[in-house]
């Protein structure tokens, strides 16, 4: 079968916004291909993991590569999603160059093409992220594995949002507790806090695609008796008090649903956000305590943030 591979070199701020875009255009899967990638000193921050190709990847930014079906209605989606890219300057996303690129590819050359650049990663104290298709010895009992096939879903689980949401959930989450996840992706969250002890882990997204892959994991993972995963909006008919509630996304997305998360976490719980850019930082923590939340603690890595705060006890 004949793809149509949509390239779009952008800033690392833009990627996870033109992602949805591509998502949400029909794209089968979306490679992401990272300066910062290549230049950073990964071996200090996961351990080893593979030797990187200098070749692969662009030597500023980020190119993000879209495989769409040939069909008829190509040209007419190409154009939306050039005009939806254009409108994210309104959100105040610097979306770079934004050179959009067009041609036609196999299918088998991009079927597995990211898979050489995802292998077994320790992200945390305690987990570590395996993709499907590899075997992995854990080094002691205490170690946990997520196994994960993100499939066309978000993520890998180790883009640094995801990674501060894990450590954040390895403080927080505690044997016996209700846990949300909203915006689950590949479901590498609530497989997380299910394996930390979670008596039941609700997670949900708006794409499909992501729903579909993150049941997949869930199972995958033998925590299908503790994690559901279902299509929804945000909080919208989630009406189960939490422990903890974990939002890997856009920080705009969170500030507008920082009164419904209120309603939702249990008091002394917490609401961990995620997926916030540096610039972003203040104007959450403001939506958050406005909010009625406590921020308890702020983490970065790279310019990007996670914020934990709770919701205090009634005097
Ligand atoms: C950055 S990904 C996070 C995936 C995963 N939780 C992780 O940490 O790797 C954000 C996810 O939120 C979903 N999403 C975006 N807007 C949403 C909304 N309004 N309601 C529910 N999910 C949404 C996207 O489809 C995407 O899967």
């Amino acid at each position: 079968m004949k793809w149509s591979e949509l390239s779009i070199h952008t800033t690392h701020e833009a990627v996870e916004a033109i992602s949805n875009i591509l998502h949400e255009a029909g794209a089968s899967g979306v490679v992401i291909e990272d300066s910062m990638e290549f230049a950073r000193e990964r071996q200090d921050m996961f351990g080893e993991i593979y030797a990187l190709d200098p070749n692969d990847f662009p030597a500023k930014g980020v190119i993000l590569k879209a495989y769409l079906p040939v069909s008829s209605f190509l040209g007419e989606t190409v154009e939306e999603v050039k005009l939806a890219i254009k409108n994210l300057s309104t959100y105040g996303i610097n979306v770079g160059e934004n050179e959009v690129a067009i041609s036609e590819v196999n299918e088998e050359d991009w079927a597995t093409a990211w898979k050489k650049y995802y292998h077994p990663v320790k992200i945390s104290e305690r987990f570590t992220i395996v993709p499907t298709w590899e075997t992995y010895e854990p080094v002691s009992t205490d170690e946990l594995i997520i196994e994960l096939d993100p499939g066309m879903a978000f993520g890998t689980g180790t883009h640094p949002t995801t990674v501060m949401c894990l450590q954040a959930l390895e403080k927080t989450v505690k044997s016996g507790d209700y846990v949300t996840d909203v915006g689950t992706g590949s479901g590498v969250l609530a497989i997380g806090a299910a394996l930390l002890g979670a008596k039941h882990v609700h997670a949900l997204d708006l794409d499909e695609v992501a729903v579909r892959s993150a049941k997949i994991n869930v199972k995958l993972n033998n925590v299908e008796h503790i994690a559901d995963v279902v299509h929804g909006n945000l909080l919208d008919n989630v009406e189960q008090e939490s422990d903890v509630v974990v939002a890997n996304i856009l920080a705009e997305i969170i500030m507008s649903f920082t009164d419904d998360a209120f309603q939702i976490v249990k008091e002394g719980g917490m609401f961990i956000t995620s997926g916030i850019i540096g610039a972003k930082k203040e104007d959450v923590k403001q939506s958050l305590e406005t909010a009625g939340f406590i921020i308890v603690e702020v983490m970065m890595m790279e310019d990007w943030v996670t914020i934990l705060s709770m919701k205090p006890l009634k005097e």
